[in-house]
């Protein structure tokens, strides 16, 4: 088994031949990673803009205390008269400063008199223009290639008139859990020996929160010929396969012997991590499967630590799960030697992590109901000892 460090610097590794990207309509294209950067074909504003109501004059005109209102000016006109001395004319929020006018006297600061203003109080040069370039300059990178779009990326491209945009595609990830003891959603128990299957509902949820296209593929028995048909499938329609359960040592454990007899080259099998180190992450060309062990926290925590960081490759993103320093309200046992990831409860106080264990059982790694409540995991490298009050720890946050 190799070190968990390792296994990260393998992932990490890897590298993709070829990135699918399509192009999509901007408002569609809200969480995709952009694959081409956004750079600005134009200045903006473009020209002088009047940034408030009120009557744009040449500064130095200021001084004379009475100007003549030559002219109206409305946003979206476009405006042919120029400001000459002892003049001003009306202009309002967003319209283009008439020439010869340097500064936007505010309508709160005159009085008007006929067609006359009586200035009342002075602003300084260049007060309430927008000069050309404010926002961003012609040629400026203002949105970098990798980054996830969201509603301030939309909003820059709208004004920039990009309707649609590259982007890398979401992987789609098969997801089916391999058991004979597997109940699927609603199936009805015939033995005590049974279970009801949560792995692949809980890695479908992983694969949506953290933008793959989850493609569900239920429950398959132990059976060895099933599994590799249904993987083989699996591996046809989708980016990556996840499986979970069959990977450890038992009589019933095909998945590993599936990986490899479908082609697939083992990056790493076996990391020395609890839970889940039995994982075995494949590859075939730029497509993955992920072997996940079949106990429910396992498969859940190795998802986040394994799968994840995959949807996230494909898309040449940005991670999105964050590691933080935590202070520890409550001893933490450490149990084995290796890297461990254990459910804690994180709050969050005057700016600092806290973490503690209350209502988290300890037991096997079958226990996916200490994933409730303010999770994230807390974790320990192999070489770490237990840990006292106040110790500082690192947390893997998951919201
Ligand atoms: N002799 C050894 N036994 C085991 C070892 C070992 O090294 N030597 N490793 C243990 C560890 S650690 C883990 S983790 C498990 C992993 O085994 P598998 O990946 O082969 O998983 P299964 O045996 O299929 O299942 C383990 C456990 O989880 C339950 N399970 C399975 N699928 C689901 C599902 N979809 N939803 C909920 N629960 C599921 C299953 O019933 C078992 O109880 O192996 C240990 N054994
Ligand atoms: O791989 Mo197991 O998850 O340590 O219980």
């Amino acid at each position: 088994m190799i070190h968990f460090d390792e296994s990260m610097t393998l992932l990490e590794g890897l590298q993709i031949e070829k990135y699918k990207t399509k192009k999509l309509y901007i408002m569609e294209a809200q969480g995709y990673v952009l694959a081409e950067d956004v750079v600005a074909d134009h200045n903006s504003p473009e020209f002088p803009t009047a940034a408030m109501d009120g009557y744009a004059l040449n500064h130095d005109d200021i001084a004379m205390g009475r100007l003549k209102i030559a002219s109206i000016n409305p946003a979206g006109s476009a405006l042919k008269d120029e400001v000459i001395g002892g003049t001003c004319i009306k202009t309002f929020t967003g319209s283009l400063m008439p020439k010869g006018a340097d500064t936007l006297i505010p309508i709160e600061n005159v009085e008007v008199d006929d067609d006359e203003i009586i200035i009342k109080e002075e602003v300084p040069q260049g007060f309430s223009v927008r000069e050309v370039g404010e926002n961003y300059a012609k040629g400026q990178k203002l949105i970098e290639a990798g980054t996830k779009i969201d509603f301030p990326q939309i909003g820059v491209m709208a004004g920039l008139n990009i309707v649609s945009v590259m982007v890398y595609e979401k992987p789609t990830v098969a997801v089916l859990s391999t058991g004979s003891e597997l109940l699927d959603l609603g199936e009805v128990q015939t033995n005590d020996a049974q279970i009801r299957s949560s792995n692949n509902y809980t890695v479908e949820a992983i694969v949506r929160k953290y933008d793959g296209i989850p493609m569900q593929l239920g429950c398959i028995k132990d059976d060895k010929a099933s599994i590799q048909k249904a993987m083989a499938e699996a591996l046809e329609k989708s980016d990556i396969v996840v499986t979970t359960g069959g990977v450890s040592v038992g009589d019933f454990d095909f998945v590993k012997d599936v990986i490899t007899e479908l082609g697939c080259e083992v990056v790493f099998k076996g990391v020395r991590i609890k839970p889940g180190q039995h994982i075995v992450v494949a590859r075939k060309g730029d497509k993955f499967i992920v072997g996940l062990p079949g106990f429910a926290y396992s498969s859940t925590v190795t998802a986040l630590l394994y799968v994840v960081p995959l949807i996230e490759k494909l898309q040449r993103g940005k991670s999105s799960l964050k590691k933080v320093k935590a202070k520890l309200k409550e001893p933490f046992i450490k149990r084995a030697k290796k890297a461990e990831f254990t459910a804690c409860n994180v709050s969050l106080l005057q700016g600092e992590y806290y973490v503690d264990f209350k209502g988290k059982k300890v037991g096997t790694s079958a226990i996916l109901t200490n994933m409730l409540g303010n999770v994230a995991l807390l974790v320990t490298s192999e070489d770490d000892t237990s840990k006292g009050v106040g110790d500082e720890v690192d947390v893997l946050l998951l919201a």
